[in-house]
């Protein structure tokens, strides 16, 4: 099939060919019922129930095309979205719109340096080698810390060349972590989740650049906006229901106030008489995160028979 003749009537999506973010953007896409089946090696697949491809694209890459307007839809982290920004040219404004923040994919973009070296703070590295693959975000971050408000600011308005970092920043694209024992930079600005791979190459972090997850973003110029509300909808619904729980349990009437106190709810918790006339059932959306204090208090306030359901799916105000 002739996949590029069929792609001019489709809004077009942009997901994480590989990496941390493919395998729950994956689940998210099966979860709101977005059908595809993508052919061996091929970066573009037809969804079979709307008219949508997906187009499997680095994520680093997922902002510019957004951004462009070439795709309508994208995957990816906040992070790259933060890095395409910081490469705008001044006074261009992003093509790129955050739609909703998806929770997986968190971590934290941290300068770190030598855990035994003589930089114990970033004020310490003013002058000296950076290595990243986020060049953007490093020379904003060095501009202001060198007093240069960031790297557009300090130029707008005027007519003076751009200021020169003192700080040198080199981009690498991968494996950055090894650049301080190569002797190549004094500290590196790369992703931490857990810390292992940073701790593993002896490095410390001193300060966090931003922090990130994955999010849905889409083009200013999207094609279908109907569409993408459509999708978006779906997605909010994925998430919201990975997210909450559902908890019913039956309590004196009495003690209503305080344990709808407890569970609030999204709106509002759902209240129903029950055939004992003191009693009431109570049901109500609770953070997954949070359910285990919840049912301490809950069981507190003289509440019975708790049972958490898992939700399947949800759509909520
Ligand atoms: N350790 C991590 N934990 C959670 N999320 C991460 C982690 N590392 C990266 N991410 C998120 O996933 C995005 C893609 O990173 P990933 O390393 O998977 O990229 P990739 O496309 O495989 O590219 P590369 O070939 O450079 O590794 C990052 O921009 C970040 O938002
Ligand atoms: O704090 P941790 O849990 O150890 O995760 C951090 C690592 O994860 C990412 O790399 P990834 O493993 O995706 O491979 P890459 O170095 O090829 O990008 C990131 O670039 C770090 O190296």
């Amino acid at each position: 099939m002739d996949l590029v003749n069929h792609l001019s009537d489709r809004l077009l999506f942009a997901v994480p060919k590989k990496g941390r973010l493919q395998a729950a953007t994956l689940d998210l896409l099966s979860g709101s019922d977005i059908q595809f089946r993508r052919e061996t090696r091929l970066d573009i697949a037809l969804v079979k129930n709307h008219p949508i491809a997906l187009i499997f694209l680095p994520a680093a890459d997922i902002p510019t095309f957004v951004g462009e307007g070439k795709v309508d839809l994208g995957i990816t982290g906040r992070d790259q979205v933060a890095e395409h920004d910081a490469h705008l040219a001044l006074g261009e404004e992003s093509g790129v719109e955050e739609v909703m923040d998806l929770g997986f994919g968190r971590c934290k973009l941290q300068v770190q340096v030598p855990e035994k070296g003589s930089i114990q703070e970033v004020g310490d590295l003013v002058g000296k080698n950076v290595v990243t693959s986020f060049t953007g975000l490093a020379e904003d971050y060095f501009a202001r810390l060198e007093g240069l408000g960031g790297r557009k600011e300090s130029i707008s308005g005027t007519a003076s060349p751009i200021p020169k970092l003192k700080t040198k920043i080199k981009f690498v694209g991968g494996s950055v972590e090894a650049a301080c024992a190569l002797g190549v930079a004094d500290g590196i600005i790369d992703l931490v989740e857990s810390g292992e791979t940073m701790r593993a190459a002896g490095l410390k972090a001193i300060e966090t650049v931003v922090e990130s997850t994955a999010v849905l973003i889409k083009s200013k110029s999207a094609s279908n906006e109907k569409l993408v509300d459509l999708i978006a909808a779906r997605i909010r619904g994925v998430i919201t229901a990975q997210r909450y729980v559902l908890c019913q349990y039956n309590v004196p009437r009495e003690k209503l106030a305080e344990a709808t106190h407890i569970t609030p709810g999204k709106r509002a918790p759902t209240i129903t008489a029950l055939e004992e006339p003191d009693w009431v059932a109570v049901s109500s959306m609770v953070e997954k995160k949070n359910i285990a204090t919840v049912m301490d208090e809950l069981t507190a306030v003289g509440a019975t028979d708790i049972l958490v359901l898992d939700i399947a799916n949800s759509r909520t105000g």
